[in-house]
């Protein structure tokens, strides 16, 4: 647990050491001299000029984990030893977790209590899990012909390139960067313009833990520069990218302009959560559907913004997830008390703003929240908000918001649920509230998500895949099943 008051954190938020170069080879490195300002959306303010990162340098950071994929001992390590170095990674962003989290919360504006406890404890574990899991994976050897050895084995895929976004700027670094560095591939890592200062520190805290010169790299910069040159770059093998599935578009665009690059995408979501009249427990359910929209700020791929409710229950429920958002303290990311910080700009805040106005426009009714607040802070700052009487083909019930923009949908039987839930080009994720185990199953085999969780949502661990169907991507992060993306099979076929 973080024990600190607001004023403690204020303070030591002041004393942070921010990076301001890219970690390329090891080191930090300024590049052409070229820098952004990282502004932070608590309070609208500079936090820091970060290094800017044009083709020149994505080439420096490419070439370096070339050069330590193809002549550095990493691929080749025995599987412990990375293992070793991976588990001491852990070990450094747990000694400096506040740190960490102080600097996520300040660059994308979350609670800090969730920085702390949510986002840091899932970036540690998951260089723990894929450090426990490096020397235990084994191949196959199948039986064949009476006079001949077949082996399938597994072999890292090369130079990895991973895109992601601001919303969980370490844990989503974590999913790739993790997978990669256990199977022996390197990594060249971008994080978002938004959210560039803890992706720096995660590269000096892998060298500090003894990872070699260029096994892991960050640039950072814009996406339409840096994204792309290192979604076309020719010596780029894989590319793992976490985002929009419009970008996401464009990976596949930048692989098939280039060198065919292996791209794995997890994507946008617009995912629904059906409540139906037999759920074990309407006031969980209420909560849980309140929680999960407003849980970091809206701003999750998993978001159940489609709260799909029986129509018998449906003012009941709603009622109890409109009281919760007038509840909900929302505040500054640094102080422990808040329930919700700031949403990661204004530029998105005003996006998420133009989703509200079509509601409006579009016949749905407000129950609560709708504008911005806090502005004289400077900040970023949204209040909670539910819309009901929303119909499937309003923008509200059709486009991903990424903010705290609840929608809620009535319907009358199980049938128009599931057609209503599958009624989107997302299939990330679900949620199913029933106390009937064959409806449970039933449903969950209906519902085209990548994820679905009943009588719960955003459950998981390390041990689970997390992905998506339709246009929420392809691939899947965590799990032994990540290992897949950064390895090839090769068959070996030996005549006895
Ligand atoms: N399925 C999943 O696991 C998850 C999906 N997401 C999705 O991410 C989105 C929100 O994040 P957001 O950052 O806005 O997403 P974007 O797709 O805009 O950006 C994601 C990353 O791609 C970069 N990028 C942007 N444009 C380009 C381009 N033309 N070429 C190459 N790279 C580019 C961004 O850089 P920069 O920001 O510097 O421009 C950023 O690093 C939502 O759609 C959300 O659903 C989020 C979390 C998890
Ligand atoms: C308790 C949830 C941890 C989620 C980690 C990352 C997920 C990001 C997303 O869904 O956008």
């Amino acid at each position: 647990m973080l024990n600190a008051t607001h004023e403690e954190l204020l303070r030591r938020a002041k004393e942070l050491d921010l990076p301001t170069q890219h970690h390329i080879d090891g080191r930090s490195e300024a590049g052409d001299g070229g820098s952004f300002a990282v502004i932070s959306p608590r309070d609208g303010q500079s936090l820091v000029q970060v290094a800017d990162a044009g083709e020149a340098e994505v080439d420096l950071a490419v070439a370096a984990a070339r050069r330590a994929f193809d002549t550095g001992p990493w691929p080749h390590l025995a599987p412990a030893e990375r293992g070793r170095i991976l588990l001491r990674i852990a070990e450094l962003l747990e000694e400096r977790r506040e740190e960490l989290a102080l600097t996520v919360s300040l660059e994308m504006g979350k609670p800090i209590t969730d920085a702390y406890a949510i986002e840091l404890r899932a970036a540690i574990n998951t260089f723990r899990w894929y450090g426990q899991l490096a020397d235990k994976l084994t191949d196959e050897s199948p039986h064949t012909a009476p006079d001949a050895l077949a082996l399938i084995t597994r072999e890292p895929t090369g130079v990895v390139g991973a895109v992601v976004p601001w919303n969980f700027p370490l844990t989503l670094a974590s999913w790739k960067v993790a997978p990669a560095l256990a199977a022996g591939c390197t990594v060249v890592l971008k994080p978002s313009e938004s959210s560039p200062l803890s992706a720096l520190l995660l590269g000096r805290a892998a060298t500090d833990a003894g990872l070699p010169p260029g096994v892991l790299n960050v640039v950072t910069g814009d996406g339409p520069v840096a994204g792309r040159a290192l979604g076309l770059h020719p010596d780029v093998d894989v590319l793992a990218f976490t985002g929009s599935t419009a970008v996401g578009r464009h990976f596949l665009r930048y692989a098939a302009d280039s060198n065919l690059k292996r791209v794995w995408l997890e994507l946008g979501g617009k995912s629904p959560n059906i409540v139906l009249p037999d759920a074990p427990d309407l006031e969980k359910a209420a909560a849980t559907a309140a929680w999960g929209i407003f849980f970091n700020q809206g701003e999750m791929c998993t978001a159940p913004s489609r709260l799909l409710v029986h129509s018998s229950i449906a003012e009941q429920v709603t009622e109890a997830v409109v009281a919760r958002a007038r509840e909900l303290r929302v505040g500054d990311p640094l102080d422990p008390a808040t329930e919700m910080g700031a949403l990661v700009g204004d530029s998105h805040l005003g996006r998420v703003l133009e989703h509200v106005a079509s509601g409006l426009d579009e016949g749905a009714r407000l129950r609560v929240g709708g504008g911005r607040t806090l502005a004289e802070t400077g900040g970023s700052y949204l209040r909670p908000t539910v819309f009901d009487r929303v119909d499937p083909g309003m923008r509200l019930a059709r486009e991903e918001i990424f903010g705290p923009v609840l929608s809620v949908l009535a319907f009358d039987d199980l049938d128009e649920a599931v057609r209503l839930a599958n009624a989107t080009e997302y299939g990330l994720a679900a949620g199913l509230w029933t106390s009937d185990l064959t409806t449970a199953h039933k449903v969950s085999r209906a519902l085209k998500a990548g994820t679905v969780w009943v009588n719960c949502y955003e459950e998981g661990d390390l041990t689970v895949p997390f992905g998506g169907m339709k246009q929420s991507g392809n691939g899947r992060d965590k799990s032994a099943h990540a290992i897949e993306k950064y390895t090839e099979l090769k068959t070996t076929w030996i005549q006895l």
